[in-house]
């Protein structure tokens, strides 16, 4: 197996892994969607289930395959035609993607998203909860950005700002970039074939950002650009990013053991600290939930999400998704997090088990009145 560096040993205690397979590879260059290369990927992905790693997959390849499809050599310049070819080429590519999980008998599920998706709070929230009840339903998430109704102003127009992103919404260990180099080299390649992998680098080395350069297949959209900088945006939520080449035999599953392959971009922090420090960053704190002492030990000692049960009262006035702060019966905070109910809401069912929400509220969303991956211990 040769030699392994010791913290990409990390990779393979990750739990959560966003995998994202860019268009030249995906493409076959061009000619259609690479069903053989997608069974390979898929058959490694489902190793990874099966050793406990839940998996998100962000997939490009809607536009390239819609082309193929539609008979265009050429890229279209028009938006419109770009997203025509987008909704040809994502029912075909989801398809493929179905057809592959499902000889592994694992259920897949297509997920589009804009921008506005991810920076309206209801929204994202409503997003995370999804892909997190999708994963937990053992289901893999085949996320691509909603091409046919974004415009060129709030595109991502690269899938590797949306794969960060989305590794910032689960709580991604890891963020693996399959393309078509073999990771981020000292040049283009294309331009010098004797340039030196970077191995292993902070994500936040601004001396990579001077190294990476844009895309040239005609087929991908960022380049090397914008995997450095979703290694940084990812990084704030404490995962840790490998970009590598896709095309190389059994690479996911050469990486999860820790093979040197690719490049890899470190969080400064520890991991932990990171998100937390990430998720105490994002908002403001609307309100306090009092709680008693048996969720108090719960929370510090156990690790566990906080439940409506162990909840005394409700002070302030705060919506769905807000940062709210948990106080123990002497009035000092212990924890922060992302409430999953509104203060009204919240006071109706203080107390009570999760069963009671359909008597009280008239419907039942999550069990959790804050889920411990949205809360951070003080
Ligand atoms: N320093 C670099 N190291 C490696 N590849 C680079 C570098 N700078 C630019 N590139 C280019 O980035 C390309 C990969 O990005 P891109 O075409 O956007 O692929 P994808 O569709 O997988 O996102 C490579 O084919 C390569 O030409
Ligand atoms: N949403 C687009 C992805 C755009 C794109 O090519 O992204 P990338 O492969 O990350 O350079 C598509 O599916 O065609």
């Amino acid at each position: 197996m040769g030699s392994i560096s010791v913290s990409r040993e990390g990779l393979a205690k990750g739990r959560r892994w966003v995998v994202k397979i860019g268009s030249a590879l995906l493409t076959d260059n061009g000619r259609g969607v690479n069903g053989a290369a997608i069974s390979g990927w898929v058959e490694q992905i489902a190793e990874l289930r099966q050793r406990g790693i839940e998996v998100v997959l962000v997939s490009s390849g809607a536009v390239a395959a819609g082309m193929d499809r539609l008979g265009w050599s050429r890229r279209p310049e028009s938006i419109h035609q770009l997203q025509a070819a987008a909704a040809v080429g994502q029912s075909h590519l989801v398809q493929v993607y179905e057809q592959a999980f499902g000889r592994f008998d694992i259920r897949s599920a297509q997920i589009l998203l804009d921008h506005d998706d991810l920076s309206n709070r209801t929204r994202y929230l409503n997003a995370r909860s999804t892909l997190r009840t999708l994963l937990s339903l053992g289901a893999i998430p085949i996320v691509n950005e909603n091409d046919t109704v974004v415009t060129d102003e709030i595109r991502f127009g690269d899938n590797d700002t949306l794969a960060a992103l989305v590794a910032n919404l689960v709580g991604a260990d890891a963020l693996l970039i399959l393309t078509d180099a073999d990771g981020l080299f000292s040049e283009d390649p294309c331009d010098n074939p004797d340039a030196e992998l970077i191995s292993e680098a902070s994500a936040l080395d601004p001396k990579l950002l001077e190294v990476a350069g844009d895309s040239r297949s005609g087929l991908g959209r960022g380049g090397m650009i914008t995997k450095v900088r979703a290694a940084q945006l990812a990084a704030r939520s404490g995962a840790c990013t490998l970009i590598a080449g896709g095309a190389r035999e059994r690479v996911i599953t050469r990486v999860w053991r820790g093979e040197p392959l690719g490049t890899l971009l470190l969080p400064e922090a520890d991991p932990l600290a990171a998100r937390k420090r990430w998720l105490a960053g994002q908002l403001q704190v609307r309100g306090s939930l009092i709680l008693d002492d048996g969720a108090e030990l719960a929370l510090r000692d156990g690790g566990k999400s906080l439940l409506s049960v162990g909840v005394r009262a409700v002070d302030g006035r705060f919506r769905r998704g807000d940062l709210v702060s948990c106080r123990n019966g002497a009035g000092r905070e212990i924890a922060r997090g992302l409430v999953n109910y509104d203060s009204s809401e919240s006071a109706r069912i203080l107390g009570q088990s999760s069963e009671r929400f359909i008597d009280l509220l008239g419907y039942r969303d999550d069990d959790e009145l804050i889920h411990r991956d949205n809360l951070i211990l003080l």
